[in-house]
């Protein structure tokens, strides 16, 4: 590619990870989410908190950086396979062994490269679109875990995960997510409120393999329905939207449900407002 040959403007890969982490931590923050970790409660999870949760999304910052400086560089798929993986065993140090954020780092650590591309070379398209070009056919080609919950649930389901996600572009970001999140300053003038509809939005139509993996099926279509009735009757623009969310909140719970991989999208969606689509 011409553009690569020439040399990168420098770019500021410690904003784009401060950017990262702290749309991590309002996704933390948010309240109430459907079987998630937040500050009131631990949701559907027993070997995570939110404080822990938070340390993990501080430990991520500076992989996050690294990631922009790495696509800035032109990195291929290889090296930024090699920096999440860091990442990764980072995040288990400072967890003390729980996966608070592996989904998490894949999603949002592509999206940082492509920022920090996009950046370098004044590129044109979206951050997704920029994520497919340059890395899709090596995240399709890549290696799966075997034993992963993840990759057992996509298996047993025939899902494409979080790979499938990426590789794509990230469809359930531009057609579910950023949509959800404008439409929401129609309804409400809350951000937490616009930060809840835009997760119950993805709930809706995301295959989420945490939730196949705890419920099969079944567990992604009770999600789902509930989901779809939560927005139907109103969304967060009904006086008692609280409450509803908070009854959607206990049962997911009482299933042993969490929508993760929603989650980490609307973190996700998060950054890619605040660093422009
Ligand atoms: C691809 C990963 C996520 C493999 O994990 P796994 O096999 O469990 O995949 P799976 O797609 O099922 O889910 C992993 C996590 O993604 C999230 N997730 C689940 N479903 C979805 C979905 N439909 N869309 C987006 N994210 C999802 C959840 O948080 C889930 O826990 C990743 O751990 C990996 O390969 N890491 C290596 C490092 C790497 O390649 N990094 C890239 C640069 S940062
Ligand atoms: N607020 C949140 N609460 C819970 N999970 C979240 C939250 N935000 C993001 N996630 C995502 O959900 C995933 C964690 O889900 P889960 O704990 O079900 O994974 P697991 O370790 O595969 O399963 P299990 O806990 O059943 O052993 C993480 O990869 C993370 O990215």
């Amino acid at each position: 590619m011409t553009a690569l040959a020439r040399a990168a403007t420098a770019i500021d890969s410690a904003s784009i990870g401060r950017i990262a982490t702290d749309c991590l931590k309002l996704e933390i923050a948010t309240y109430p989410k459907p079987g998630l970790v937040s500050p009131v409660d631990t949701g559907a999870h027993d070997d995570m908190d939110a404080a822990m949760m938070n340390r993990s999304a501080e430990t991520l910052e500076p992989f996050f950086a690294r990631l922009a400086d790495a696509g800035a560089a032109g990195a291929g798929m290889d090296r930024l396979r090699a920096i999440g993986i860091e990442a990764e065993v980072a995040m288990m140090a400072a967890t003390g062994g729980v996966n608070t954020h592996r989904g998490a780092i894949f999603g949002m650590g592509l999206l940082c490269a492509a920022a920090g591309f996009r950046a370098a070379y004044r590129a044109s398209g979206t951050l997704g679109e920029i994520v497919a070009h340059r890395w899709g056919a090596e995240i399709r080609r890549g290696p799966v875990a075997l034993h992963s919950h993840g990759s057992t649930a996509a298996r047993r389901h025939a899902a494409g995960g979080a790979r499938a996600e990426a590789a794509t572009g990230f469809p359930s970001l531009y057609d579910i997510a950023l949509p959800a999140l404008a439409e929401a300053r129609l309804l409400t003038a809350e951000e937490e409120a616009r930060r809840v509809h835009a997760l119950i939005a993805l709930i809706v139509g995301v295959e989420d393999t945490n939730l196949l993996y705890r419920g099969g099926t079944e567990g992604l279509a009770f999600a789902q329905s509930r989901a779809r009735t939560f927005l139907a009757s109103g969304s967060v623009a009904i006086p008692d939207w609280r409450a509803r969310a908070v009854a959607m909140h206990e049962a997911f719970t009482a299933q042993r449900l969490s929508p993760g991989g929603c989650a980490d999208l609307l973190a996700m969606a998060l950054f890619v407002e605040a660093r422009g689509a």
